[in-house]
């Protein structure tokens, strides 16, 4: 598999082949206070960082030549971090028409993402400078994974910073559904009083069906018995349950007993359709039903004749199987072929996939995902990626400054190893880590004692085997 290696902004001349050479920021910097394990910068940190220089001979690689994009508005607090180390950030509010997309993303060496922007093969293809994307959001399904990682291009996400929001969002649905608020609101904003409690249920004693009781599941499980609810799960792995709530072996058998069906699946396969016409006819008649996990998951116009028949008593729909690009833009029947049918409906409210969309989630995300970001840039650390391999060797100190760092990413295949450490085993290899995921390794090694001279040829040498993906230098 070809892949490109990623930056050319150095004093060196490595010919034809583009190597990064990057400067460690983070390699003169005082841990001791961070809550966090001692190779996570805090916010701030990196300002300072900028003025250490390095005293090797070397000019490395500026920060400053390294260009980001985000996307879907990703918050204040991830820009700042990424601004702070020097890169070039340029920071748009909405996602990209997939050719728009394509033009941009083959400039830039990170892209940071929310749940729309989809990184197909296609797209990636044309992203020849690309190593490494950032999801800011708990979802990847959005990112062709493998395809990815077959070009050396780790992926990091955000797994649980928004996972309270969404649990919270979805406690508020419950009550709103079983109140039928949307309803009455709607009715006297256009002038009418419609006092009513014929179909109109307190949430105390009902059983809420969770489909998926993974971070947001559980959270929400705990939630809702504090409301009194009975929850039950079905998740395809055997999970411990929180409070009394209870694992039923079959879907079935969750929809036989729930009042309340809520759905946190990732998108996959086997999640496409999940509830569909038969599977609503098996829930309860008058049940709820709500999805704030993928749109492909509910059959929507298997729902809509659900609702309209009465089998459902109410909906709530955060996430559509096509969503617009943009806040303004109109959820039509162009976008989606029933959406006319949806929104006339009664007792269904239907939110612009705000799940994960509060002022705490977001500012947590953007943190947690820049850090991810910087540790992967600067120092090659892969701790926390979705499909690479993790790997990390602490951070090189000041008191290492004639070390580089290299990062072979490479073929799983037979013989690497070998070969690779016969490369530097003419040098002095302080500390070396390896791991291989699927088809994919990923080795780092940290170098004593080398020159210029001597990192050309590493680069060189490692850039010429067959097994090679992406060679990266750090120092
Ligand atoms: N509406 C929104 O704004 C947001 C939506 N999400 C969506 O919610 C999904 C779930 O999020 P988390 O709870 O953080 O994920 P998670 O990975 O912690 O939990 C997912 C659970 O689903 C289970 N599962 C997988 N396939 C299943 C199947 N076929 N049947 C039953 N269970 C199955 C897994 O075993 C796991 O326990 C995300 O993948 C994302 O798509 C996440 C955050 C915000
Ligand atoms: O975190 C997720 O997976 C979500 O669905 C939230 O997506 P968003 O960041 O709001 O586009």
């Amino acid at each position: 598999m070809e892949s490109e290696s990623a930056i050319d902004g150095t004093s060196l001349d490595l010919g034809p082949a583009k190597a990064e050479l990057s400067r460690r920021v983070s390699s003169s910097l005082n841990f001791s206070t961070s809550p966090h394990p001692p190779s996570w910068p805090k916010s701030g940190d990196f300002a300072r960082a900028q003025s250490f220089v390095s005293p090797k001979p070397l000019k490395p690689f500026n920060t400053a030549d390294f260009k980001i994009l985000l996307l879907e508005n990703v918050n204040k607090t991830g820009v700042d971090l990424l601004e702070g180390v020097n890169y070039q950030v340029t920071s748009l509010k909405s996602s990209l028409p997939e050719d728009e997309l394509i033009e941009k993303i083959r400039d830039v060496q990170v892209i940071g993402i929310r749940s729309k922007t989809k990184l197909t093969e296609r797209v990636l293809k044309a992203a020849k400078n690309l190593i490494v994307i950032g999801c800011f959001c708990i979802g990847t399904n959005q990112v062709d994974l493998k395809y990815a990682a077959e070009r050396g291009i780790a992926v990091f996400n955000s797994p649980f910073s928004n996972s309270r929001s969404v649990a919270e969002l979805v406690i508020g649905e419950i009550i709103a559904l079983a109140r039928q608020l949307g309803d009455r609101s709607n009715e006297l904003h256009r002038g009418t009083w419609n006092k009513v409690s014929n179909g109109c249920w307190e949430i105390r004693g009902k059983t809420l069906g969770i489909i998926g009781y993974g971070h947001i599941g559980s959270q929400l499980s705990v939630l809702a018995e504090a409301f009194g609810m009975t929850v039950i799960y079905y998740d395809t792995v055997n999970l411990m349950a929180l409070g009394t709530a209870k694992q039923v072996p079959t879907l079935e058998e969750l929809f036989k007993a729930a009042d309340f069906v809520t759905c946190h699946v990732p998108e996959l396969p086997e999640t496409t359709g999940m509830i569909g016409r038969e599977e609503l006819s098996q829930m309860k008649r008058g049940s709820y039903l709500i999805n704030a996990s993928r749109g492909h998951v509910v059959d929507i116009p298997a729902l809509i004749n659900a609702m309209r028949s009465g089998q459902i008593a109410g909906a709530a729909l955060d996430v559509y199987p096509s969503e617009p690009g943009g806040n303004g833009d109109y959820f039509s029947n162009d976008l989606n072929p029933w959406a006319e049918d949806l929104r006339r409906l009664k007792n269904i409210i239907l939110t612009p996939h705000i799940g994960g969309s509060t002022e705490e989630a977001q500012s947590a995300i953007g943190i947690e995902v820049a850090q991810a970001l910087i540790r992967y840039i600067n120092d090659g650390a892969t701790l926390g990626a979705v499909n690479m391999p993790e790997v990390s060797l602490r951070s090189l100190t000041i008191d290492e400054p004639n070390h580089v760092r290299v990062i072979y990413i490479h073929r799983n295949v037979p013989g690497v190893l070998k070969t690779v450490n016969e490369i530097l085993g003419d040098h002095n290899v302080d500390k070396q880590m390896t791991d291989s995921r699927g088809d994919v390794a990923y080795l780092m090694a940290d170098i004593s004692d080398v020159s210029n001279t001597v990192i050309k040829d590493l680069y060189q040498r490692l850039e010429g085997l067959n097994s090679r993906i992406m060679t990266r230098v750090l120092f």
